[in-house]
C-alpha cells in the first residue's frame, strides 16, 4: 500500500491554477492513486464564455481524465471549483466559499501563475508576487492546514550558473515592489523594469525569484515547501506517454520545427536541454505534500524538479530525436521539409531568417496574391520569430542545479511510493521519450490522425520536388545572368559543355564498341 496514497484519502485539497497545464495532471494523478481523497477545490475564473462548470466538464471530459473515471467514478462530485480571479482583493471569493475553505483545507497546491515571458510588470507581479502573498494570508486562517507547497520555476534565479536548493535574497523587497505597483503608473514601470530585473531575461523570472521571497518571509508558523520544475514537457509516462495541450517550452517549437516553418535556431548544441516530463514534476509536489505535512521540516525545503545533473541531454540531440521522428512520423501540410540546423551567431543567424525564414514566406504569400487571396505567412513568420527570441536566452546557456533534497525525499520513500510517485529523473530514456513527446504533439496538440501518415509524406515528397525544382530555376536564372556580364563564367560555362559533350561522345562511342 502507497504511504503517500493513503496519506491524501479522506484529505480536503486546494489547488489554484487548476486548469493550467501542470495543475491538470496534479489533479488527475491525486484522484487516480487516492480515489478516497475527500474534495480538490480549485480556484477558477470564468474564461473565453465559458462558466465555471462548463471548464470543468470540458477537463473531466478530456482524454487526460479518462483513467481516472475507472478508478474514481465520482470524480466530478469530488472537484468543487470556486469562483475566483487571483487578481483580485482577496481573490473575489464569495464570503461563504471563503468560509469553507478556511475551515476545511488540509493541503494547498499553488500552482497559478502568469508564465508568459512578455507580461508587463504589474501583471506579473499581482499573479506571481501579490497572489501568493495574499494566499499565504488566506493559509494562515486555515486551522486543519497541513502544508502549503508552492510551484516555483527553476529558472528563478537564472542569473546565476550554478543554483542551490535556497532561497536567494533579492536586491529590492518584494514587499516595496507590491507597494510600489499600486502608485507607480505604467510608464514609469516601463521605465524601472529593465533595471528592476537586472540580468534575469524577463519579468517571469523575477517574479517569480520575488515569490519565493514571499513565501519564506510570510510562511509565519506553516508547514511550507518550493517545487522548482525546469522546463516542463509532455507527460513521460502516466496516464499515458506524451500527453500535452499547450506551445510552452518545447512544445511549440516542436510544432513549428515540424511544420517547417521553422528551420535554424540560434542554439547551443552542448548546452543542457534541461526538460522535465510533467508526470514527474506531479509526483515530485505529491510527494513533497506528504512529506512537509507528516515530517514537517524546521525550515522551508526547496526541490530542485530537474534532470540536467542526473541524467542530462544536450540540444543537439533533442533536436536530431526531434527531427528523427517528424520523419516516422510527419505532421499534415508542412509548410516546407522540416530541417533543423543550429546557429551560433548573430550573424548566422540574421542571415538564415532572411534566407530560410522569411524569404520563402514572402514567396508564399506573393503565391497567395496571386491566387486571389489574403498574404498571411510573413506575419505568422514574424511572429514565430519573435518567440523564438525569446527562448533563446535558455537554449543558450547552462545551468547547474543541486538536487539534495530531492534525492534525500527519494530515499525516504518506500519502494511502494518510489514506484507510484516515481520521480526518478535517472530512468528516463530520452530518445523514447522524445519520441513519446513528437507524437503526442501530433495526436493531442495538433489533433492529427495516425492514418493521415502515407498522405503527410506525399505532401512531403512534393514539397521535395518544388524544393528541386526551385533551386534548378534559381541556379540557371543566376547562372544566365552571370554568363551575360563575366567572361570568365562564360570560359567556365564552355569549359563544362565541352567536357560533357567529350564525355557523353566518348561514352557512345565506347558502348557501339562493345556492340
Ligand atoms: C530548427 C531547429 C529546431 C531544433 C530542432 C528541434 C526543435 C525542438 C527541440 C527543442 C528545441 C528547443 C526548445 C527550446 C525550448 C525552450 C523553452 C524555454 C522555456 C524556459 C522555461 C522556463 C521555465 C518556466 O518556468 S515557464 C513556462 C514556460 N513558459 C513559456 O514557455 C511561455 C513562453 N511564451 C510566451 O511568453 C508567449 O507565448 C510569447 C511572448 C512568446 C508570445 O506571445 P504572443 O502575445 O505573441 O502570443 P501567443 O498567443 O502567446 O503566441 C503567439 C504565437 O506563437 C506561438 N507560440 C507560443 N508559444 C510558442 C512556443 N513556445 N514555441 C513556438 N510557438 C509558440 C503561438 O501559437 C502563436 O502562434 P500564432 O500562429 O501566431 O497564433
Ligand atoms: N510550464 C513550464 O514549463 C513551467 C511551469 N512552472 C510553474 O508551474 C506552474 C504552473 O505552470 P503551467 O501549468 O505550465 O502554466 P499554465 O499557464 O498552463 O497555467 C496557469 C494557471 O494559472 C491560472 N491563472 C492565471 N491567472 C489567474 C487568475 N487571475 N486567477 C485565477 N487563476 C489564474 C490559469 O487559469 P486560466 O486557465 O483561467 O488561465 C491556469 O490554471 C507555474 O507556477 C509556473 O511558474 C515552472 C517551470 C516550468
Amino acid at each position: 500500500m502507497s504511504m503517500i496514497a493513503a496519506f491524501y484519502s479522506n484529505k480536503s485539497v486546494l489547488i489554484t491554477g487548476a486548469t493550467g497545464f501542470l495543475g491538470k495532471v496534479l489533479m488527475e494523478k491525486l484522484f487516480r492513486t487516492s480515489p478516497q481523497l475527500k474534495v480538490i477545490y480549485i480556484l477558477v475564473r470564468p474564461k473565453s464564455g465559458q462558466t465555471l462548470q462548463e471548464r470543468v466538464f470540458q477537463i473531466l471530459n478530456s482524454k487526460l481524465f479518462e483513467k481516472v473515471k475507472e478508478v474514481c467514478p465520482n470524480v466530478h462530485e469530488k472537484i468543487r471549483p470556486i469562483s475566483a480571479d487571483l487578481n483580485q482583493r482577496d481573490f473575489a471569493i464569495s464570503k461563504e466559499d471563503m468560509q469553507e475553505l478556511l475551515s476545511c483545507t488540509n493541503i494547498i497546491f499553488h500552482c497559478a501563475a502568469t508564465v508568459r515571458f512578455d507580461a508587463h510588470l504589474r501583471e506579473a507581479v499581482q499573479l506571481n508576487v501579490t497572489a501568493t502573498q495574499q494566499l499565504l494570508l488566506m493559509a494562515s486562517q486555515m486551522p486543519k492546514l497541513e502544508a502549503f507547497i508552492h510551484i516555483s520555476t527553476a529558472f528563478s534565479n537564472c542569473n546565476l550558473s550554478h543554483i542551490d536548493e535556497v532561497i536567494y535574497p533579492c536586491p529590492v523587497e518584494p514587499r516595496k515592489i507590491i507597494d510600489s505597483m499600486e502608485w507607480l503608473d505604467d510608464s514609469i514601470i516601463d521605465e524601472i523594469t529593465p533595471k528592476l530585473i537586472g540580468d534575469r531575461p524577463n519579468t517571469y523570472t523575477y517574479t517569480k525569484a520575488l515569490g519565493e521571497v514571499v513565501v519564506q518571509q510570510e510562511s509565519r508558523n506553516l508547514n511550507v515547501a518550493i517545487v522548482r520544475p525546469s522546463i516542463v514537457g509532455a507527460t513521460w509516462q502516466e496516464p499515458f506517454p506524451g500527453w500535452v495541450d499547450n506551445l510552452n517550452g518545447p512544445s511549440g517549437l516542436i510544432i513549428a520545427t515540424g511544420k517547417g516553418f521553422l528551420r535554424s535556431i540560434k542554439a547551443t548544441p552542448m548546452a543542457v536541454a534541461d526538460v522535465i516530463p510533467v508526470d514527474t514534476v506531479v509526483n515530485l509536489t505529491i510527494a513533497v505534500g506528504w512529506y512537509t505535512a507528516v515530517h514537517r521540516p524546521k525550515s522551508t525545503l526547496i526541490y530542485h524538479s530537474t534532470s540536467g545533473n542526473l541524467n542530462p541531454c544536450n540540444w543537439h540531440k533533442m533536436g536530431l530525436q526531434v527531427l528523427a521522428t517528424i520523419e516516422k512520423i510527419p505532421f499534415e501540410s508542412a509548410f516546407r521539409r522540416p530541417n533543423a540546423d543550429f546557429t551560433t551567431n548573430n550573424f548566422t543567424t540574421q542571415y538564415w531568417n532572411a534566407v530560410s525564414h522569411r524569404a520563402p514566406a514572402i514567396i508564399y504569400d506573393f503565391y497567395l496574391r496571386l491566387t486571389g487571396r489574403k498574404p498571411r505567412m510573413l506575419k505568422l513568420m514574424n511572429r514565430l520569430l519573435r518567440t523564438i527570441s525569446m527562448l533563446e536566452y535558455f537554449i543558450n546557456h547552462s545551468w547547474e542545479w543541486s538536487t539534495n533534497n530531492t534525492e534525500m525525499l527519494l530515499s525516504e520513500l518506500s519502494p511502494e511510493d518510489q514506484r507510484v510517485f516515481n520521480f526518478d529523473v535517472r530512468q528516463l530514456n530520452w530518445l523514447e521519450y522524445i519520441e513519446n513527446y513528437v507524437l503526442g504533439v501530433k495526436k493531442y496538440l495538433l489533433k492529427e490522425d495516425l492514418a493521415g501518415i502515407p498522405k503527410a509524406k506525399q505532401h512531403l515528397k512534393r514539397l521535395r520536388n518544388i524544393h528541386y525544382l526551385f533551386n534548378t530555376a534559381l541556379f540557371l536564372i543566376i547562372w544566365r545572368l552571370l554568363i551575360a556580364r563575366s567572361q570568365m563564367a562564360r570560359n567556365i560555362w564552355f569549359f563544362i559543355v565541352s567536357f560533357c559533350y567529350k564525355f557523353i561522345s566518348y561514352f557512345r562511342a565506347s558502348s557501339t564498341l562493345k556492340v
